[in-house]
């Protein structure tokens, strides 16, 4: 029998940042149709293990195999707002790799660019400027930006946080449909009860692989404290026991 396609394996995984270990022997999968959420406290090394995956860093040890095209939504804050583009724009950037830098988009390439701004919700906004966004939709501009290079994996680096109900619930419905398509989505996420909602499978990371499993996962209160190092109070207040 031939083994299960994976979009992305991450393989015993270290990351030293500063002279510290960052991370520490992770492993982790992500199969065509899953939504699989990285949840930890913060400095857990999630972003880290993102941009390990990305390239953008090399690991000390282990591996990382991942089915291009990848596609990255950064938390929202490392984005350039202050730059004069407007929302068409912005998410056509998302095809720069594939364009080139000094090519011109084709048809193409604007076929894919329409219809991650329509995916997103963002058609009507198209000649907005980005600086003029609420966080919400900023939040939807790197989902569409990212979509744009029609990746097969998406990373997402908390993209639920600070953005309003009516966001979350588009945000949800569309990662719902791209899983649903075939493609796998890792999301590094706070938020455990969207997390419960939303994902397929849950990995808890606390510099290592601490525990992973179904979304139900995040409703048992031991497997919490040793990823989170929080009492039980502390965890229920945060929506662990909500997402039960
Ligand atoms: N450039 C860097 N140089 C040195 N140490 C770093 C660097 N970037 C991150 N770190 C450290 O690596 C650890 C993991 O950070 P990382 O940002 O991956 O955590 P995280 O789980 O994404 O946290 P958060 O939930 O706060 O976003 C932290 O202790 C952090 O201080």
């Amino acid at each position: 029998m031939s083994a299960p396609e994976r979009l992305l394996g991450v393989d015993a995984v270290s990351v030293v940042l500063g002279g510290r270990s960052a991370v520490r022997d992770a492993s982790l999968t992500v199969a065509p149709g899953e939504l699989v959420g990285l949840l930890g406290p913060n400095g857990a090394g999630k972003t880290t293990l993102l941009r390990a995956v990305l390239g953008l860093l090399s690991p000390s040890a282990g591996s990382v195999e991942a089915r291009g095209p990848v596609g990255y939504v950064p938390q929202r804050h490392e984005f350039a707002w202050d730059f004069p583009i407007d929302v068409a724009g912005a998410v056509l950037s998302g095809r720069t790799r594939t364009i080139g830098w000094l090519r011109r988009p084709r048809a193409h390439d604007r076929a894919a660019a329409d219809e991650a701004l329509e995916l997103a919700g963002l058609t009507d906004l198209r000649r907005r400027p980005i600086g003029e966004l609420s966080g919400g939709q900023r939040q939807r501009v790197l989902v569409a930006r990212a979509l744009a290079a029609e990746p097969r994996l998406l990373l997402l680096d908390e993209p639920f946080t600070g953005v309003d109900v009516p966001t979350q619930d588009l945000l949800n419905d569309l990662f719902g449909r791209l899983a649903a398509d075939g493609r796998g989505l890792l999301m590094t996420t706070h938020d455990l009860a969207a997390a419960a909602r939303t994902c397929t499978r849950v990995v808890l990371l606390n510099r290592t692989v601490v525990a992973e499993g179904g979304p139900e996962l995040l409703a048992d209160a031991e497997q919490m404290l040793r990823a989170f190092g929080l009492d039980r109070a502390v965890a229920a207040a945060s929506g662990a026991e909500a997402a039960a």
